[in-house]
């Protein structure tokens, strides 16, 4: 999830459906405007130089229509997509696994990076956000043949994934957006799913920069993902499985690059 600046409808409103099934209505601090940046402008500058420019139509008609979805901002902010796209290729990523798909802003970017015989699982609890939103657009790009949507929650899928050998470092990448509380769960699963030199990022590992405040100027809505998330940064940070690096990108983004 994260405040993605192209949505000025949702400028007032602010929902906590960020995976945990509550969808709480609360007031949008200033915070979100302009994402983790010292200025509004700033990140206005950033996407309009270097990320607008050069984002295929497909996402911006899915981030377009995403915006008049209730829930627009729990997208992938285009910025932090834009450096997932590079680290895809540099890693020439064939097969991957997303984990929180939403309306497929992340998805569709991974499916038109991979190659054409690549494939990604993508995994959600609900796929009706996918499949009215996402899903025709995906068609219209002609990438849908890449995307395996298993609609179930995801630690299920992933140790199903884990029950056959084979899938045993036989991925290339991995995205996280889901329900910050299972994160390390997630990582545990994904350290033997991604093969050594794969990567794997984690999506709003800043969360709205309630991490480096006190829980008690946090919004009580937030402060469940707050906690999870400063433990994942606690043990990511201990984590000798991966090189890191945590990005102020969109909500911030942690890149875990495994080494054994
Ligand atoms: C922040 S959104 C994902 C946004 C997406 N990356 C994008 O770019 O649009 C989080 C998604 O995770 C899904 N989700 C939450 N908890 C989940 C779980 N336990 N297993 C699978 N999906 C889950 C929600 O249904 C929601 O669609």
């Amino acid at each position: 999830m994260a405040w993605v600046f192209l949505c000025p409808n949702s400028l007032t409103r602010y929902l906590s459906a960020c995976g945990c099934g509550k969808k709480t209505v609360v007031t949008m601090s200033k915070e979100f405007c302009k994402g983790l940046l010292q200025s509004e402008e700033l990140y206005k500058y950033i996407l309009e130089t270097s990320v607008y420019p050069r984002q295929p139509e497909a996402l911006k008609e899915l981030r377009k229509i995403t915006c008049n979805h209730p829930e627009a901002v729990m997208a992938t902010a285009p910025d932090a997509g834009q450096l997932m796209g590079m680290l895809l290729n540099l890693v020439n990523a064939k097969k991957t696994i997303e984990v929180g798909v939403f309306t497929g802003y992340s998805l569709l970017l991974t499916a038109l990076t991979i190659p054409e015989d690549g494939k990604v699982i993508a995994i959600d609890v609900d796929r009706g956000s996918y499949e009215e939103v996402g899903l025709p657009i995906i068609n219209k790009a002609g990438v849908e043949h890449k995307i395996d949507f298993r609609e179930s929650e995801a630690l299920p899928v992933l140790d199903e994934l884990l029950s056959h050998k084979a899938n045993e470092g036989g991925f290339d990448f991995a995205f996280v957006d889901a329900d910050k509380e299972n994160y390390w769960n997630y990582h545990e699963r994904l350290m033997r799913l991604i093969k050594v030199g794969g990567i794997v990022v984690y999506d709003n590992t800043l969360w709205g920069g309630t991490v480096a405040k006190p829980e008690t100027s946090t919004s009580e809505w937030r402060r469940g993902g707050r906690k999870a998330i400063l433990e994942l940064n606690q043990k990511l940070s201990a984590d000798q499985r991966v090189q890191i690096s945590h990005a102020v990108l969109g909500d911030g983004i942690t890149i875990c690059r495994r080494l054994y």
